[in-house]
């Protein structure tokens, strides 16, 4: 069977070093390099002590013209991922996509390309099954509860507010929730910001700690009653079968797939 080619960006990163542990674990799929803004041209041996020989780019251009990868997973940064991933379309690579912070507008633009290339292009605000399901109980949910706060949990590293994962949440529930806007009619801020971001009327909080990894807590309520869906991912291996399914899935796309709720039954 043939192995997928794969370049995996951000490689120093916290989910970027599990993803590399995981392509080298993982019988056919081949590390046929990495996208780094540092140690160009070394091996990940050398520059990372990484029991691998491929090498480090900078360059995404010469990595995928050296390389001729057919899977990009990313996992840096809003700005820095947009640009790699519109690159990898461009080459005929098809994109795996865990950073989050990308806008509509990106996500459009994205779909268009991949309507262009007739590639595949996965893009996962959270790749732990834990959290898919959350979301898809969330939405459920959402059904018999019109209002609804979101709160998101996660390191003080975290660069994007609120996460991936709670604006897909978001996104879910008002893909069945009558717009509401919620609280008092008359409530006030003394504090700006004291009821959290307003995603059509639902509130996300985003609260950052030294100590957390990444958790989310959907909180409906009605009369007499309330209903929490909680996950949590207390390390970064919680991710990697999702990476894992959504490589080998994005080889069978043409499309762009938004959240890994669309390919696990
Ligand atoms: N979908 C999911 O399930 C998950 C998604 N994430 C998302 O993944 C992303 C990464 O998270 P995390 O690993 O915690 O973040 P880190 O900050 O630990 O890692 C990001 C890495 O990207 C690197 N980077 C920055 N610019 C470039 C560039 N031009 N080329 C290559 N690499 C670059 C950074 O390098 P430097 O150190 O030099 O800045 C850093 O090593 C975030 O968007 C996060 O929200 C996180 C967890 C789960
Ligand atoms: O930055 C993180 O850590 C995480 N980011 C993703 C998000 O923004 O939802 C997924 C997970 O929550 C961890």
């Amino acid at each position: 069977m043939k192995k997928v080619k794969i370049v995996v960006a951000g490689p120093r990163g916290r989910m970027g070093k599990e993803a590399v542990e995981l392509v080298l674990e993982t019988e056919n799929f081949e590390l046929a390099g990495v996208l780094d803004r540092r140690n160009d041209g070394k091996s990940l041996r050398e520059a990372e002590g990484v029991d691998s020989d491929a090498l480090i780019y900078t360059d995404i251009y010469k990595c995928f013209k050296e390389q001729q990868p057919d899977v990009l997973i990313d996992l840096t940064t809003p700005e820095v991922g947009m640009e790699h991933t519109v690159i990898a379309l461009e080459s005929g690579v098809r994109p795996v996509v865990g950073t989050t912070g990308f806008s509509t507008g990106d996500l459009a633009k994205l779909e268009d390309l991949c309507k262009q290339t007739r590639l595949g292009c996965i893009i996962a605000p959270n790749f732990a099954v834990g959290a898919v399901l959350m979301m898809k109980f969330s939405k459920m949910a959402a059904r018999y509860f019109s209002d609804v706060e979101i709160i998101e949990l996660h390191h003080d590293q975290k660069l994007d507010a609120p996460s991936g994962t709670a604006v897909k949440t978001a996104e879910m529930i008002s893909s069945v929730r009558e717009r509401k806007k919620q609280g008092h009619n008359d409530e006030k801020e003394a504090i700006p910001g004291a009821r959290g971001a307003d995603f059509e009327g639902m509130h996300i909080h985003s609260v950052r700690l030294p100590g957390l990894i990444a958790h989310q807590q959907v909180m409906f309520g009605s009369d007499g009653q309330t209903l929490s869906i909680r996950h949590d991912s207390y390390n970064r291996a919680s991710f990697m079968s999702g990476v894992k399914l959504a490589v080998e899935t994005v080889m069978e796309k043409d499309s762009l797939v938004y959240g890994l709720e669309n390919i696990i039954e």
